[in-house]
C-alpha cells in the first residue's frame, strides 16, 4: 500500500470555509483518461496500475451475491408500509446498499439526463474544458481526490456540480443548455426522492418522518457524473478506488446495460447488476454515525471493462456544515451492550478531517469514533 499514502502534499488553506462550495478537496491536475484512451486505446500508464491487493481479480468477485442485494419499493415506503420499512431497515443494516424501484422519477427524465451527459462526454476535449474544474474549488469537469503525485489514479473523469444551496453554485462551470436543463430537471426530481427517503430513514430510526431532514439544517446536494472509459487492462485498474461515501445518502443512476459498481461484502466484491430504471441507494457515513453503526456506510468501487465506456450519475446529499451529528439515543440503546461507538461531530469538521485523508476504504469515519 506504499504508493497510496495517507498524505496530503497539496497546500491546505486552513482558513477557507469548508462550506459545501468545497464538497471535496482540490485535486492536483492529472491527465484526462478519456483522451488518453482515445489517442492510444492500449496504453495504461503505470500511475493507474493498482497494487496487487486492489486489482479486481475474478476470484474476489462474487457474482452470485448480485441477486441478493435488496430491492426496495419506494412507492410502498412512502405510503409507510411497515413490511417495506422493515426491508429498508434490514437493507441498511446488512448491506448499506439497495436498489430502489417505483421511485416515481419518469423514465424520460432519467433518459434525458443520460442522453445529455452522453453528448457532453462525446464532445472534443477543448469543448469540455471550457467548464474545466479550476484549481481553487472542486466543481466542473475534471478529477477529485488526487492529493499526491504518488497516488494510484482512477480510470475515470467526472463532472461535479453543487446543486443546493443555490448560493454555492458555480455557474461558470455549468455545461450549456440543453445539458444544463436536463441537469436541473433530473436533480430536482432526485431531490424529492431523497427527501422522502430521509423520511423513511427517520421512521426506521424511531423518529417522526421530518426529524432527519430537519437535522440537516439544509439539504446540500451535489451531482457527480462519472465517465469510465474502456480499458485494455481492466484487471489491473479501477474506475474508482474503494471508498465509503461521506454524505447522508447517495442516489445513483447507472447505465442500464453495463455493470461496473461493486459493493464490498465479507472481504469480497458483489457487482451491482442494473435493474432498468432503478436507482441504487447507499447509506453514507452520516447515517452510520446517527444510527450508531446499525446502518452501514459500505465500501464500494468501480471496475472497468475492455469494450465499453460507462457513465454513472451520483447524487450526494449532505447536512449543512454546522449540523451536529451524533448517534441517536434510541439507536445506542439498540446497540450491543448499549455501547455508543461514535461521538458528536460537527459535520463541517468531519468533512474537513476526511478531506485530509486519502480517498480510500473506510478510514475516514475513524475520526468520528469515540476514543479517536
Ligand atoms: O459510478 C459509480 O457507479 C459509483 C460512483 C461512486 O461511488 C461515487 O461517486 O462515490
Ligand atoms: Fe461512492
Amino acid at each position: 500500500m506504499s504508493s497510496n499514502k495517507n498524505v496530503a502534499l497539496v497546500q491546505e488553506d486552513k482558513d477557507a470555509p469548508i462550506s459545501s462550495q468545497k464538497p471535496f478537496r482540490s485535486s492536483i491536475p492529472v491527465p484526462n483518461v478519456q483522451e488518453m484512451v482515445r489517442s492510444d486505446p492500449l496504453l495504461v500508464p503505470k500511475r493507474y496500475i493498482r497494487n496487487e491487493e486492489d486489482m479486481p481479480k475474478e476470484a474476489h468477485i462474487c457474482h452470485h451475491l448480485s441477486s441478493e442485494i435488496p430491492v426496495i419499493d419506494f412507492s410502498l415506503l412512502s405510503k409507510g408500509h411497515q413490511e417495506e420499512l422493515n426491508k429498508l431497515d434490514l437493507a441498511c443494516k446488512e448491506w448499506g446498499f439497495f436498489q430502489m424501484v417505483n421511485h416515481g422519477v419518469a423514465p424520460e427524465v432519467m433518459q434525458g439526463m443520460k442522453d445529455a451527459a452522453d453528448k457532453f462526454f462525446e464532445l472534443p476535449l477543448e469543448e469540455k474544458n471550457k467548464i474545466a474544474m479550476p484549481s481553487d474549488h472542486t466543481q466542473g469537469y475534471g478529477h477529485v481526490h488526487v492529493l499526491s503525485e504518488e497516488q494510484i489514479l482512477d480510470w475515470s473523469d467526472r463532472l461535479i456540480l453543487v446543486l443546493y444551496p443555490h448560493r454555492n453554485r458555480k455557474p461558470e462551470v455549468w455545461p450549456p443548455t440543453p445539458f444544463k436543463e436536463a441537469i436541473e430537471i433530473y436533480t430536482s426530481e432526485v431531490r424529492k426522492v431523497a427527501q422522502e427517503l430521509l423520511g423513511s430513514l427517520s421512521s426506521i430510526m424511531g423518529m417522526d418522518k421530518d426529524v432527519l431532514l430537519g437535522l440537516h439544517q439544509e439539504l446540500v446536494q451535489v451531482l457527480s457524473v462519472g465517465y469510465y472509459p474502456s480499458c485494455s487492462m481492466p484487471d489491473k485498474v479501477l474506475g474508482l478506488s474503494p471508498h465509503s461515501d461521506m454524505d447522508t445518502i447517495t442516489i445513483l443512476m447507472q447505465d442500464d446495460n453495463l455493470t461496473g459498481l461493486q459493493v464490498k461484502r465479507d472481504g469480497n466484491w458483489a457487482p451491482v447488476k442494473p435493474i432498468p430504471n432503478a436507482f441504487i441507494v447507499n447509506i453514507g457515513d452520516v447515517i452510520e454515525v446517527w444510527s450508531n453503526g446499525r446502518y452501514k456506510s459500505i465500501e464500494h468501487r468501480v471496475v472497468t471493462n475492455e469494450s465499453k465506456a460507462r457513465l454513472s450519475h451520483a447524487s450526494f446529499f449532505f447536512p449543512h456544515e454546522d449540523a451536529e451529528i451524533e448517534p441517536f439515543h434510541q439507536m445506542v440503546l439498540k446497540s450491543p451492550r448499549s455501547l455508543q461507538i461514535y461521538k458528536k461531530v460537527r459535520y463541517g469538521d468531519y468533512l474537513k478531517e476526511s478531506m485530509k485523508m486519502r480517498f480510500y476504504g473506510k478510514e475516514r469515519i475513524e475520526y468520528a469514533k469515540i476514543g479517536s
